[in-house]
Order: C-alpha cells, then sequence, then structure tokens
C-alpha cells in the first residue's frame, strides 16, 4: 500500500505529543496559533542537523531526534528561556517505516520530558536533513545574552567537556578507549542534555551566556566579543569527565575540552555581586558548575593558563566551523 507525505505525517507527528493549553492551533493547518502568557517575551531558536556532518550513517534515529531536540533546547536553555513549543522540517531519502518509528519515539521521548508540544513543521524528500525551531519564554526583559559581560566577572562552565568530541574521535578511528568509556561518551554524543532547569536560574543572576556547540574556545569567544571583554582560563580547572582523564593524556583532554564542541554544557559569566545568590541558588541544584576563570578588561582576548604560564594549545583548530 502506498505510504504517501500526508500518511507520514498524520502516523508520525500528528497525535502522541504532550498536548498544551497554550497551542490554540497545532499540527494540522498552515500555521501553528499560540497563546503567550502575559508579560512574557518569546525566544525562537533554529539549528539544523545533516547527515555526513553531524551525524554518520550509523547513527540510530530516535538519537537523532533527540539530539536536534536538544541542542535547539540547549539554546533555548543559553537564553534562560523556558521551552514551550518546537517545529520540525524534515527532509528525508525514503518513508522508512522503521526510522520514522525510532526518530517520532526519540522525539516524542524528549518532549515528554520538557513538557514541549510539536506545533508544526514541513516534510520533503532529499539527503536526510532534521531542523527544528524550539519555542520558549522569559519573564520580560529577563533573557541571558552574549554581551552583558563585564571585567571581573567569574567564569562558569555547567559541566564536564570534551566527551562527545573523544566519542567522534573513536568513531572515526583516530583514537581508542575501553569499551567501558566509549559507551559512557558515545551517550553524551548521540543524548546531550540541554541544561535547561540550570539556564532558567541563571535569569537574573548571569551577566553572559551561551552553549558550547562549537567547542569553549571558539563559543567563549562570541560572548568576548559581544561583549567587548577578554577573559582568562585555568585550562587545569576545566571540568574532565573520569572517562577522559583515564582515556588520553592530560593536554590531549585539555584540547577536547577546548575546542572538539558538540558539549552542550553552558558557559556563563556571574558577576562579583551575584556570586551569594548563585552559590545559594547552586546549592539546591543538580547541576555543579565549575569556575574556570574571569573576565577581563583586555577586549576580544582570551588568554590560557596552565599554572600562571600561557598555555598553547597543540592543536591549531579553534573549534568548528562549517567553511574553513
Ligand atoms: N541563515 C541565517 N539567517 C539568519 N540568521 C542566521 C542564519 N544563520 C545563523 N543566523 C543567526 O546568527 C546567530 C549565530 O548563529 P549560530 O548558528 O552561530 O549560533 P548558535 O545556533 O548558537 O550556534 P550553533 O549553531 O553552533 O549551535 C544567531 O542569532 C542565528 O539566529
Ligand atoms: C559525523 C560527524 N562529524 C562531525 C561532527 C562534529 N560536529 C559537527 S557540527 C558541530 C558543531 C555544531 O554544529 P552547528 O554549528 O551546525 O550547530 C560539530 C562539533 C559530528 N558530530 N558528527
Ligand atoms: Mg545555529
Amino acid at each position: 500500500m502506498a505510504f504517501g507525505e500526508f500518511d507520514l505525517i498524520d502516523n508520525y507527528f500528528t497525535h502522541r505529543w504532550p498536548q498544551r493549553d497554550d497551542v490554540v492551533l497545532g499540527v494540522g493547518d498552515d500555521g501553528a496559533v499560540l497563546a503567550l502568557p502575559q508579560g512574557a517575551e518569546l525566544v525562537v531558536a533554529t539549528d539544523t542537523m545533516v547527515s555526513g556532518v553531524h551525524f554518520d550513517e550509523q547513527t540510530p534515529a530516535r538519537a537523532i531526534a533527540h539530539k536536534v531536540a536538544a541542542v535547539n533546547l540547549s539554546d533555548l536553555a543559553a537564553m534562560g528561556a523556558e521551552p514551550a513549543w518546537l517545529s520540525l522540517a524534515l527532509t528525508l531519502p525514503e518513508a522508512d517505516q522503521d526510522w520514522l518509528n525510532g526518530f517520532s519515539h526519540g522525539l516524542k521521548e524528549i518532549c515528554d520530558y520538557y513538557g514541549c508540544q510539536l506545533i508544526g513543521g514541513d516534510t520533503t524528500k532529499g539527503p536526510l536533513t532534521v531542523t527544528v525551531t524550539a519555542h520558549g519564554f522569559v519573564p520580560a526583559g529577563t533573557a541571558l545574552r552574549r554581551d552583558g559581560a563585564k571585567p571581573g566577572d567569574w567564569l562558569f562552565v555547567s559541566g564536564c567537556i570534551g566527551d562527545a568530541g573523544l566519542a567522534l574521535a573513536v568513531q572515526q578511528q583516530r583514537t581508542t578507549i575501553s569499551d567501558a568509556h566509549y559507551r559512557r561518551v558515545l551517550e553524551r554524543l548521540y543524548f546531550p542534555s540541554p541544561r535547561v532547569a540550570l539556564g532558567q536560574n541563571l535569569r537574573e543572576i548571569a551577566s553572559s551566556a551561551i552553549d558550547i556547540s562549537d567547542g569553549l574556545v571558539a563559543d567563549l569567544k562570541h560572548i568576548l566579543k559581544a561583549s567587548n571583554v577578554g577573559a582568562r582560563v585555568d585550562v587545569d580547572e576545566l571540568p574532565l569527565s573520569l572517562a577522559m582523564t583515564e582515556s588520553v593524556a592530560a593536554d590531549a583532554a585539555i584540547d577536547y575540552a577546548l575546542s572538539s564542541g558538540d558539549d552542550y554544557e553552558l558557559c556563563f559569566t556571574v558577576p562579583e555581586s551575584r556570586r551569594g545568590v548563585f552559590d545559594t541558588v547552586l546549592a539546591h541544584h543538580p547541576a555543579k558548575p565549575i569556575c574556570i576563570g574571569r573576565i577581563t578588561n583586555e577586549a576580544n582576548t582570551l588568554t590560557l593558563l596552565r599554572n600562571d604560564e600561557p598555555w598553547f594549545s597543540q592543536r591549531e583548530r579553534e573549534g568548528y566551523d562549517h567553511f574553513s
């Protein structure tokens, strides 16, 4: 029996999502109609994942769905927003029902967890590409931004970085590690956890924030440029997992943490005056952000230090850039 575009949308993307009261009209019409809470501002983020660029052929459909939603929710987290709605643009080489089952289950799991509703999208035939747009809200005027860091602010990352890059290196046969460690880091590559709760807790505490997708150095530089400041980072303070420290040499671990990307931890700054409130909030929070340095007044200058001496990365590449 022929299985067409509209069967595909009906079977996999119309029902089974959390139904939110603020969705006046969801999947099925020319557009979605949505009700914003009073006093809120809407935060919108879009990210695409392309087969061969963001994931390889072995990646399970469930992981692709999780990750494309997670990277968008991570952008909302970096803005301090509460997630509400997702839209999905799907380009598929064929309507493979096993793949669609895995994909729609993965998407449902993460939507259920964060209470997000799929509100629309688009389905086309072509090379496998998935795009999500995430919509969320913040109380007006409280969104976290890249441009608010000030000299003297403390610099934090929300958790271990470099693991996804290590998993990719193993997958691409650039290095080998034990099976047990590979399982742990592969979970971080395939199923990143967006720091959604932490992001909301940082509203009115952090002076700036960004999520780490391209690598700490590359993404921190966006904060430095937008805020017209510099930073000193003590590379010995970078949070590294046990899987990382037990698998590779210390310098290589630092390089993964600085530049491999795909981590989806938050990098943020906290002014000295908010440090007390921050420590109090964190005492009750499962995330344990680590202080890795401080913001300086040297515009656009990132200084990496090890034992108070300048430290230079072994690898030339500073972060993921699609066109260089
Ligand atoms: N084709 C485009 N048209 C309009 N704006 C764009 C386009 N591509 C990116 N942007 C905007 O440029 C800014 C930087 O985008 P970028 O994709 O680098 O950030 P990001 O999504 O946080 O990072 P990443 O994609 O690495 O996760 C964002 O404000 C984004 O909305
Ligand atoms: C098969 C394969 N090759 C390379 C990578 C690494 N990678 C791809 S895009 C990206 C940055 C974020 O993307 P964007 O800037 O588009 O949001 C990274 C770290 C991967 N995950 N899988
Ligand atoms: Mg982007």
